[in-house]
């Protein structure tokens, strides 16, 4: 069997569900309300914006942040490769690739260089982490993750530092490991942007899951034209909400009005009581919270080396 007949067949195992998981943290809830399954060999993608909870939701993916409602059921010997957002790297030390594919444990020459090489990247084995471009570095971070060979691999950001020629670039590899391996691959990004062509599901949050579904479901529906823009190309290429969290809870919409919900009758709040979400404190748009400065430290860091 081909692997990608074999990735297809497989297609059914599931590595991970999320029912109405939600993580409450000094007094809020961080995000709530989310389902989300990820099968092996799909690509399911968490978009929105900044502080709208998609690490948290990826860390209960990984286990790293426990639910504290709702159910997280994992695949017993699933075996995660995660790429950071950013890494607790310190850029003055010399750091080789080859070092830096064994930060987190021990790897043989032949795994370390075959996932090098699957990334592009074998010629660099020897190279100084702090010389490489922002496309070889995430190509390293991903051989990293890759070369332990996971069932699932969680991406934060994966593309970014990343020109645009790059990213497409990366967005193909991405696809072709999922292809070579079967492994289920969710993904974290701020915008649609090219992250849809090669997405199986879309899941928009904003402190909740907003709408999801294929990327052309997603781009299509009259709920995500709603909130996103009338047109195709500017629904799959920038995702803008249109509405804005008030600090007490309630929904200013673009138009000015404000009302309880994001969209109360579009029946996106599903099954479960979600209109308590709006009962807390996510002020998403305002709030330049510490976890993101946080995440981009060390890339910032690395570019200032770069420079
Ligand atoms: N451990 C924590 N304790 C308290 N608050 C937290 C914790 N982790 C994250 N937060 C807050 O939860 C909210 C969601 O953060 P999260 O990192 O999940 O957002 P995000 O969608 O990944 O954002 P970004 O695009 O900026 O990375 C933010 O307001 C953040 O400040």
């Amino acid at each position: 069997m081909s692997n990608r007949a074999a990735a297809q067949a497989a297609r059914d195992e599931q590595l991970v569900s999320l029912v109405n998981a939600g993580v409450y943290r000094d007094g809020r809830w961080l995000v709530r309300g989310v389902d989300l399954n990820i099968n092996r060999g799909e690509v399911v993608t968490l978009i929105g914006p900044n502080g709208a909870g998609k690490s948290t939701t990826a860390k209960m993916v990984t286990g790293v942040l426990k639910q504290d409602e709702g159910s997280v059921t994992r695949s017993s010997d699933m075996r995660i490769g995660y790429v950071p957002q950013k890494l607790a790297i310190d850029w003055t030390m010399p750091l080789s690739v080859r070092r830096l594919m064994r930060l987190t444990g021990s790897l043989s020459d032949a795994d370390l260089l075959d996932a090098l090489e699957a990334t592009g990247i074998r010629h660099l084995v020897d190279s100084e982490v702090r010389h490489l471009s922002g496309g070889e570095f995430q190509r390293a971070l991903l051989a990293r993750a890759i070369a332990r060979k996971p069932d699932l691999m969680v991406l934060d950001e994966p593309v970014q530092g990343v020109d645009f020629a790059g990213e497409s670039a990366l967005y193909d590899l991405i696809r072709s490991i999922r292809t070579s391996t079967g492994c289920g691959i969710l993904m974290i990004s701020h915008d649609l942007h090219m992250v849809m062509a090669g997405t199986d599901t879309v899941i928009c949050l904003n402190g909740h899951v907003c709408c999801r579904g294929t990327p052309d479901t997603v781009s299509q529906s009259a709920d995500y034209l709603k909130l996103f823009g009338n047109t195709r190309s500017l629904a799959v290429y920038s995702h803008h909400h249109d509405h804005t969290h008030l600090p007490d809870g309630r929904v200013m919409h673009g138009d000015g009005s404000i009302t309880d919900h994001c969209h109360p009758d579009d029946g996106h709040h599903h099954g479960h009581d979600h209109g308590h979400h709006d009962d807390h404190d996510h002020d998403h748009p305002v709030h330049d919270h510490h976890s993101h400065t946080h995440h981009h430290a060390a890339t910032e860091d690395r570019q200032n080396n770069h420079a």
